[in-house]
């Protein structure tokens, strides 16, 4: 996940290969919830893991249901047939609508002493439908703020259940779901009806959950859309194992990826043409627009189809989520697209509405607005805009603006507050990243190098932390060759650069985290000494061996961008590189450096001898016929001898960023 305050997205220009999506968000809290109310075991597979899953899993820990988590399998030991806390309990819900609704109902139908809390937007997501309902059905529910919304406080009940429940059918389908779910507590010695008043709206949610109830051994009877009968003596049965269906909204961003990208094609695993989730009408849509879409029990194929995509009108009632994915793939269309019906995305994460409008607009098109409506124009190549991209802890936004990189203007993206996506789908980015592609020339680098112990490797990846950027220590690879060579018995004298070289062009050697693994065995320690750095020294003046390892080091240059230290970065490695910056600090400080780093590694060390090697491995890197140390015709330069690490920090962002202009950040 990208934990960074923003993400640029180079311009993209391809995509092609397969994705797996992770399980459904509203899938895995029901699953989880329906097991903790089974008596027994139920062992669930391919489990979410993400913010909404995280506060359901917690909530039930806090009801005493037995939680156990293995990567994306949970086994839960259910509630049924034990005694429910007595005890007052907290529930801290985050912002996660599809553990707090089900859990409400859940918790009220039960009853107890049960407070439900969230962040602040949690507090201005309408829940007043759910507890009209609830508290019809003699549910003992108050609202601790303002009525109508979270926080609630849950007490005992004293249930009226002969008479049918009325729900409005025209908000969220959610409060259904809750109660569906719920009711079945209640069911011992009669039946109970649900009446839905209005038109029902996400009518497929509602399918999705009945579904889900048959799984658990609960026959709701569906009478069209207007009742519901939960049988007399209902009880909750655990289905042993269940698997949860990868997210159908989730898929829309691929299905859209397949059709606006140039290539072979994206496959997406997880989900098929006949999953039980309305969403997956999604691929309908985005065939209308021009998607070339096949599809199998668990994947779909998508390939670009009619370019530029067509634009349509569409009434989006029964893929509310997926449909914000349209918007974005308006851009690319040939017309304009209008999306109706979509009242409900006014009151989700944010103003759905609002926020599609005014992030769209940014990107410089024009865009009309209406309480349930959309239209937005296409957006022709010569008017694109590089803009800042204001998510508003919305998961949807940040997904759908991702796919405006790919724009015809060839203009970078900024996504702010990447990390929100981790509400269904945390991995998003890096699984776009794995099937887009794009030039070389449009990968950001910036490149670090500077004489030892100038604090490059430190500078370079705090710096790539910041921008969730890769990071090349390109140190590490003369280091490992020189170690790998004199494993071999060679000497790192030119009579044995050919075999030397030989050996780095195949090097078997790889980066985790702060590890480096050479033929799968640790050298982190045995590369890192003095030593291991003069034995670099040596081997690096040799030209074949410089030679054998420069497309080793281009390798390192993926998506999103890359930070790279050195000597020769911004000289002879990536030349085109936007910003080059030559690290230096006096010989008296990196020797002292170095030394506080050695002894507090427990390595013991002299000052004086380290300052005499140092300038020795500076001498001989800077006076090498091939690629020597030196500052790149067009590297800014900074002197840290008397900065601290975060002031470096700070001011190659503020290089970074002002080459990096995008429209003013909201
Ligand atoms: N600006 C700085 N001020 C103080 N210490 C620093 C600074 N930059 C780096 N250091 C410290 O100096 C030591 C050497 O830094 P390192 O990044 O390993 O250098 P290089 O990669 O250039 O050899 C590290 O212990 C690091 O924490
Ligand atoms: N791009 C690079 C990186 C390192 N090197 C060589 O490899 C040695 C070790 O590099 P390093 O970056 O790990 O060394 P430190 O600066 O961390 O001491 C340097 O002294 C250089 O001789 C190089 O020639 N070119």
């Amino acid at each position: 996940m990208f934990s960074t305050a923003f993400l640029d997205l180079p311009a993209l220009q391809g995509a092609s290969g397969t994705v797996t999506l992770p399980g459904s968000k509203s899938i895995s809290n029901r699953v989880l919830l329906l097991s903790a109310l089974c008596q027994g075991t139920t062992v669930v597979h391919d489990l979410l893991d993400s913010d909404d899953t995280r506060v359901m899993l917690a909530a039930l820990r806090q009801l005493g249901c037995g939680v156990e988590v293995a990567g994306t399998t949970v086994t839960i030991t259910g509630l049924g047939g034990r005694a429910w806390p007595t005890e007052a309990i907290e529930f801290f819900m985050g912002n996660a609508g599809t553990a707090m609704r089900p859990l409400t109902a859940a918790l009220a139908v039960q009853g107890g002493d049960f407070t439900l809390k969230g962040v602040p937007r949690m507090h201005e997501r309408p829940i007043g439908d759910l507890v009209d309902a609830l508290r019809e059905l003699g549910c003992a529910i108050d609202y601790l703020g303002n009525d109508g919304y979270p926080p609630l406080r849950v007490r005992q009940p004293s249930l009226q259940l002969d008479k049918p429940i009325p729900v409005r059918g025209d908000v969220s389908s959610q409060f259904l779901t809750a109660l569906l779910m719920a009711l079945p507590l209640a069911t011992q010695d009669r039946a109970i009806t649900i009446e839905v008043v209005g038109e029902l709206i996400s009518k497929p949610y509602i399918e999705i959950t009945l579904n889900l109830l048959a799984r658990y051994g609960i026959a709701v009877e569906r009478q069209g859309w207007e009742r519901f009968v939960i049988p007399e003596g209902s009880r909750y049965q655990s289905p042993g194992t269940i698997h949860v269906e990868a997210d159908a909204s989730s898929a829309s961003y691929f299905i859209a990826l397949g059709a606006i990208a140039e290539g072979k094609g994206i496959r997406i695993q997880g989900v098929g043409a006949d999953s039980i989730q309305g969403d997956i009408r999604f691929m309908d849509a985005a065939e209308q627009m021009g998607a070339k879409i096949t599809s199998g029990p668990n994947w779909l194929e998508i390939q670009r189809g009619a370019w530029p995509l067509k634009g349509i009108t569409l009434d989006c009632n029964h893929i509310p989520d997926a449909a914000m994915t349209l918007a974005v793939m308006a851009l690319y269309a040939d017309g304009p697209t209008t999306l109706r019906n979509i009242a409900s995305w006014r009151v989700k994460e944010t103003d759905r509405i609002a926020a599609m409008a005014n992030e769209s607009r940014k990107l410089g098109a024009t865009v009309e607005e209406g309480p349930d409506w959309i239209t937005i124009h296409a957006l022709p190549a010569g008017q694109w805009k590089r803009a800042s991209i204001h998510t508003y802890d919305d998961h949807r936004v940040a997904m759908c603006f991702s796919l405006a990189a790919f724009n015809a203007a060839q203009v970078p993206v900024r996504i702010e507050d990447p990390k929100c996506v981790a509400k269904t789908f945390p991995d998003y980015f890096e699984a776009l990243f794995s099937v887009a592609h794009t030039a070389a020339q449009n990968i950001p680098v910036i490149c670090i190098d500077g004489p030892t112990a100038s604090g490059k490797g430190t500078l370079a990846s705090r710096v790539a932390a910041a921008l969730g950027y890769h990071y090349l220590d390109s140190g590490a690879l003369y280091r490992v060759t020189a170690h790998a060579a004199l494993q071999a018995g060679l000497t790192l004298e030119a009579i044995d650069e050919a075999a030397i070289a030989k050996l780095a062009r195949s090097l078997p050697v790889r980066f985790e985290g702060d590890q480096v693994l050479l033929d799968g065995v640790d050298v982190t320690d045995a590369i890192r000494s003095e030593q291991g750095g003069m034995n670099a020294s040596k081997v690096s003046v040799l030209p074949a061996v410089r030679d054998a390892l420069v497309d080793l080091q281009h390798s390192f240059q993926r998506l999103p961008g890359l930070l790279a230290d050195g000597r020769d970065m911004g000289t002879v490695i990536f030349p085109e590189a936007p910003l080059k910056v030559f690290l230096t600090a006096s010989a008296a400080k990196r020797a002292e450096r170095r030394h506080k780093q050695l002894i507090s590694k427990g390595f013991s060390a002299n000052i004086d001898a380290l300052r005499a090697d140092l300038e020795a491995r500076d001498a001989r890197d800077m006076s090498r016929s091939v690629a020597p140390l030196k500052p790149a015709q067009d590297a800014l330069q900074l002197d840290n001898s008397s900065l601290t690490i975060e002031a470096s920090v700070e001011q190659v962002m503020v290089w970074w960023q002002s080459r990096q202009v995008f429209g003013s950040p909201t």
